[in-house]
């Protein structure tokens, strides 16, 4: 635990490792974004990419992605430091002053930016810009506070990866780009509400209107259920429109069954850790979704 002063405000003398500013990236997060990136990339073109543009992109998304973490660290120190799952991270322990933590958001941002605008190009440089701005002002510092609709609005952010990897390679906006983006945004809010069902209470004492405190438990099981099938849908699409082939319809079917069992069993038949199981899920199946993508993208090719 930090020391705090009588007006209980931390007092930043604790050791500080460069793991606490890592932490504050959200690592684990991050890696999967940029999954999503480098599939974007990788279907933007039939043939070998542009090495400069790979790997400056990955730079400078992953750069900026990291900054909105920590600036969302930043700004929400106060209601991380309520809640049992944040409440020990580096900024409400007071192992990093917000000063510092924004000083390392500034860094991260402007060499990530400035990669994107010297090495890819200033469409995706823009787009990534708009992206951290969503996640780090838009979502955290209002929707957030304002809205249990705020992670299906706020998640256009988190699902823009794809976009700005194919756009990274072909300084455009395609449609097949979108539609990646369509499937991480209806992805969301199973994901994010899963988890918000197990932290019911942790949000409730925080005071943050996420939609178990707002509406229930019952009802966000419902809306996790209808956004489950609603993504199934989605999901076929890149089959239906001629973009993927069989490999992903069928990989894809068995995860969206996955996917749907779980959502079904946190509606009918739950468990005191069917919500967590549904949560972690939801992980695998995005991750699993996405590397199917790229299967079927160079054995259609070399097939
Ligand atoms: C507004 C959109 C989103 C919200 C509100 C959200 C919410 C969350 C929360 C609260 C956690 C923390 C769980 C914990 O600390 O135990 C989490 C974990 C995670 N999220 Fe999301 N998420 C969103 C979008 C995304 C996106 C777009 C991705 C990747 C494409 C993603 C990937 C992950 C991963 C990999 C974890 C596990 C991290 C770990 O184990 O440390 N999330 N998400
Ligand atoms: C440039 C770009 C693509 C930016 C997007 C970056 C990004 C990190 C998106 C992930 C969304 C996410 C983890 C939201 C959880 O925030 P929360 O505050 O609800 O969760 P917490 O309580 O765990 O902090």
């Amino acid at each position: 635990m930090s020391s705090k002063t009588l007006t209980n405000k931390p007092m930043y003398k604790a050791r500080v490792s460069w793991r606490d500013y890592y932490e504050m990236t959200k690592p684990k997060v991050i890696l999967l974004l940029l999954l999503t990136a480098v599939v974007g990339m990788c279907l933007s073109s039939p043939g070998a990419l542009p090495w400069v543009n790979v790997i400056a992109g990955l730079f400078g998304i992953g750069l900026l992605s990291s900054s909105a973490a920590v600036i969302n660290h930043v700004v929400d120190r106060q209601i991380d430091a309520k809640m049992a799952r944040t409440h020990n991270r580096p900024v409400p322990r007071g192992k990093i002053s917000p000063q510092h933590a924004l000083a390392f958001a500034f860094v991260l941002a402007i060499i990530g930016y400035a990669a994107l605008e010297i090495w890819v190009n200033r469409l995706t440089a823009l787009l990534t810009l708009a992206s951290m701005v969503g996640y780090a002002v838009i979502y955290t510092m209002y929707l957030k506070r304002a809205t249990p609709q705020n992670i299906v609005i706020g998640g256009l952010a988190g699902a823009a990866p794809p976009l700005l990897g194919w756009s990274a390679i072909s300084d455009s906006i395609h449609p097949h780009a979108l539609l990646l983006v369509l499937i991480i945004y209806t992805w969301t809010p199973p994901h994010f509400w899963a988890l918000a069902i197990h932290r019911e209470k942790d949000y409730s004492k925080a005071g943050v209107p996420m939609l178990p405190v707002t509406h229930g438990i019952d009802f966000t099981k419902t809306s996790v259920f209808l956004y489950t099938i609603l993504l199934c849908i989605v999901c076929l699409l890149p089959y239906l429109v001629g973009m993927t082939g069989i490999i992903y319809l069928l990989g894809a079917t068995l995860l969206n069954i996955g996917f749907l069992y779980y959502a079904w069993k946190l509606k009918f038949d739950a468990d005191a850790d069917t919500a967590m199981k549904t949560f972690k899920f939801s992980i695998v199946h995005l991750m699993l979704l996405f590397l199917l993508l790229l299967i079927d993208h160079y054995l259609k090719i070399t097939l």
